[in-house]
């Protein structure tokens, strides 16, 4: 007594007409243009597999003579399209980066929020450098998570060099959400006094000038400036791993998607309007999400705020990198895209070098009867020289190791790069310092365990 429906990708539900159905996904297929049915029929949609071998497979089961013309056409189209997004970069970077500072004595005060978690050989020679930049109106807030952190002397030693400094000390946070760096940074937020905040990250090194030039891309309607994560000279293989990935593949999408205006906002080296983060709610609104600085971009630019990327790159300098610590980080983040935005899980295993030069060859190939050995060659000196000239940009100069021995470690960086993809997809769970958690999907965080939280008792130390 129910009405058969071609192609539909329906099946067919015993339900009288009219009758509630508990299933989600159904489809009502009215009745009356079919004689002798006094029913309305009601269908389920069938689960996606049987949709794809409806759409795809042909009659007699097999599949048809056009997927892989269009499949090859995808790839193309793909792989093109990565072929712009290296030359928007590149054109990018070249207008936007290292440009030289203007001062101007004029512009608002800045509160700089850094918050510390440990002990870092090199917090020392990054802690000074903010103690000396050159700005005439800013305060420091450092931001303890534990009284008894070991990098508390040290702190207390360096800032007692600079007397004249306006800063303070918070131990303890306030807890307001589940993820640590915000409640670490929310004593120090409430008590900021300037209408520019900046939050810097406890590894990061900054020239004096690098806060002007925060401050000058700080327009009217701009309520963000990031600066684009790239790290300073340090040596070893890990941290010439760590430089590369940052001076090319991160730098590459960056510069592009700031450019094209995706919100890729990372939170490392940034700079808000307090008034304008207040009207979303403050930094607590934030405390549900691992990768805050990715929703204080889309947050502000859903309200209509611009964002901008700084001219100056953020210098990352923590001390002792190793690859293991380096392949965990990036994993962290791999996952933290994937919660965030799902459908990223397609694209990002294919557009690294290797993995897009093999789809592109295959691709010409099929299409064009192109030689795939010739493709992939080419594609590699493409990819590989303008990897290089953006990573002479980010550097704003030579590079500190030799060209052979950035070819190999930037062969070894694109080999593992699908690696670390899947290693993140192994392992759901997200350690961070001395945290440990899960993602839901849209990116809030799930309290997985082990996390300790110390923020119940707040307290200041002013030091002036
Ligand atoms: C046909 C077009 C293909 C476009 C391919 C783009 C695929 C993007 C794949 C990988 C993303 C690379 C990583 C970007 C940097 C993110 C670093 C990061 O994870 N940082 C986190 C920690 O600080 C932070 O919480 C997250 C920040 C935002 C992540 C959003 C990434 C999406 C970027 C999409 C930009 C597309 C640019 C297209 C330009 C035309
Ligand atoms: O539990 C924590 C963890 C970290 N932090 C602070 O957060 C900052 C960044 O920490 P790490 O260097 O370990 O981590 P990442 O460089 O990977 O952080 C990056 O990814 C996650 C984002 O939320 C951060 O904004 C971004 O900088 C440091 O200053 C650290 O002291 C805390 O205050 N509490």
């Amino acid at each position: 007594m129910y009405r058969k429906v071609k192609n539909a990708n329906l099946q067919k539900l015993d339900t009288p007409s009219g009758e509630a159905s508990s299933s989600g996904l159904r489809a009502a297929v009215p009745s009356s243009s079919v004689a002798g049915e006094p029913h309305e029929s009601l269908y389920v949609l069938s689960p996606i597999p049987t949709i794809l071998r409806h759409i795809m497979l042909t009659n007699s089961g097999e599949w048809p003579s056009w997927l892989p013309t269009f499949l090859a056409l995808l790839s193309l189209v793909f792989a093109c399209s990565l072929y712009t997004i290296h030359a928007i970069a590149l054109v990018y970077g070249k207008l936007h980066l290292w440009k030289k500072v203007k001062f101007d004595r004029k512009r608002e005060g800045v509160s700089i929020i850094k918050p510390i978690v440990g002990l870092d050989a090199n917090l020392e020679e990054n802690l000074k450098c903010f103690c000396e930049l050159d700005y005439h109106q800013y305060e420091l807030h450092i931001c303890f998570q534990k009284r008894d952190d070991p990098a508390v002397p040290l702190v207390k030693r360096v800032l007692a060099n600079y007397p004249n400094l306006d800063v303070k000390i918070h131990y303890g946070g306030e807890k307001v959400g589940l993820n640590p760096k915000i409640n670490n940074m929310m004593p120090a937020y409430r008590s900021a006094k300037y209408p520019l905040i900046v939050v810097s990250d406890s590894g990061i090194w900054m020239r004096s000038d690098a806060l002007m030039d925060m401050v000058n891309c700080m327009q009217p309607g701009y309520a963000l400036v990031t600066q684009v994560p790239y790290c300073k000279n340090r040596k070893g293989f890990a941290n010439n791993l760590e430089q590369i990935y940052f001076g090319t593949s991160h730098a590459r999408i960056y510069l592009a998607g700031n450019a094209m205006k995706f919100v890729c906002s990372t939170g490392m080296s940034s700079m808000f309007r307090k008034s304008a983060l207040d009207e979303c709610g403050g930094l607590e609104a934030f405390g549900g999400y691992l990768a805050e600085d990715y929703f204080f971009g889309l947050e502000l630019m859903n309200r209509g705020w611009l964002c901008d990327v700084s001219t100056f790159p953020a210098l990352q300098n923590s001390a002792h990198l190793t690859v293991d610590r380096f392949i965990d980080r990036i994993s962290r983040w791999v996952k933290l895209r994937i919660a965030m935005l799902p459908h990223i899980i397609i694209v990002e295993p294919i557009q690294d070098c290797f993995t897009c030069g093999v789809l592109a060859s295959l691709a010409t190939s099929y299409l064009f009867g192109w030689n795939p050995l010739v493709h992939f060659t080419l594609h590699i000196i493409y990819w590989f020289t303008s990897d290089w000239t953006l990573n002479r940009m980010m550097q704003n100069g030579s590079l500190q190791i030799s060209f052979p021995e950035y070819l190999l470690t930037w062969v070894v960086r694109e080999t593992i790069a699908p690696f670390i993809f899947l290693y993140a997809l192994c392992n759901q769970d997200i350690e961070w310092r001395e945290s440990r958690f899960r993602l839901e999907w849209g990116g809030r965080i799930r309290q997985n365990n082990g996390f300790h939280n110390h923020h119940n008792h707040y307290s200041a130390d002013k030091i002036k």
